[in-house]
């Protein structure tokens, strides 16, 4: 099977691996494969590179131009962060992180904000559901709700002044 995929603490939230094949030239893997992933019908694909420290987010784009995302990185390490924002959810306000590695893989569904630091100079791939809309693009404060990183933050003006969950614009519900 080139991709194993395990639920989180957040049972929507995936953590996913994928299989690379060895040999003499060096190695290939499958990032994405729709009938293995049919949760996901890729729209985009962005990559960023990240000096160590950096935290992007917590970003997330309104409906109806809500977005899915499979994050993984091509070199480097991640702490990745999935944050429930779905009124009604159980686990409304809770957030899942994983070290994401180069064979690993999140899965941030709809409804979720999403952002990461970077543990070390990163370059992260993510595929999207939806396309990129600047008028529907929306965050919440990198430190809100007991969210800590690991190391010194290193954050954008933009990011820097997102509100708390409470207070930003959200039109997700659950189920
Ligand atoms: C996200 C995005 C940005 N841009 C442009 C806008 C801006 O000039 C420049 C940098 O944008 P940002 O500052 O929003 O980039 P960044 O802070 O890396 O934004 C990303 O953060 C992570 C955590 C996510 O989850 C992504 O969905 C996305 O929101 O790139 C696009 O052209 N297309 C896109 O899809």
């Amino acid at each position: 099977m080139p991709f194993s995929i395990s639920p989180t603490e957040i049972p929507e939230v995936l953590l996913i691996t994928y299989q690379r094949f060895p040999d003499e030239r060096g190695y290939f893997a499958e990032l994405y494969k729709s009938s293995s992933l049919p949760f996901l019908e890729v729209r985009q694909v962005n990559m960023s590179f990240s000096r160590k420290g950096v935290v992007r987010g917590l970003h997330y784009q309104l409906k109806p131009f809500e977005q899915g995302k499979l994050v993984t990185v091509l070199q480097g390490r991640i702490l990745d962060l999935a944050l429930d924002i779905r009124l009604g959810s159980p686990t409304y306000g809770k957030f899942v992180t994983r070290e994401i590695t180069p064979g690993l893989m999140l899965w941030v569904p709809p409804g979720f904000a999403h952002g990461f630091q970077a543990l070390e100079e990163s370059t992260v791939v993510y595929f999207t559901s939806k396309e990129y809309s600047p008028a529907h693009e929306r965050c919440v404060h990198y430190l809100d709700l007991g969210i800590r990183w690991p190391l010194d933050a290193i954050v954008n003006r933009k990011d820097s002044s997102c509100p708390p969950l409470s207070q930003a614009e959200n039109n997700f519900s659950y189920p």
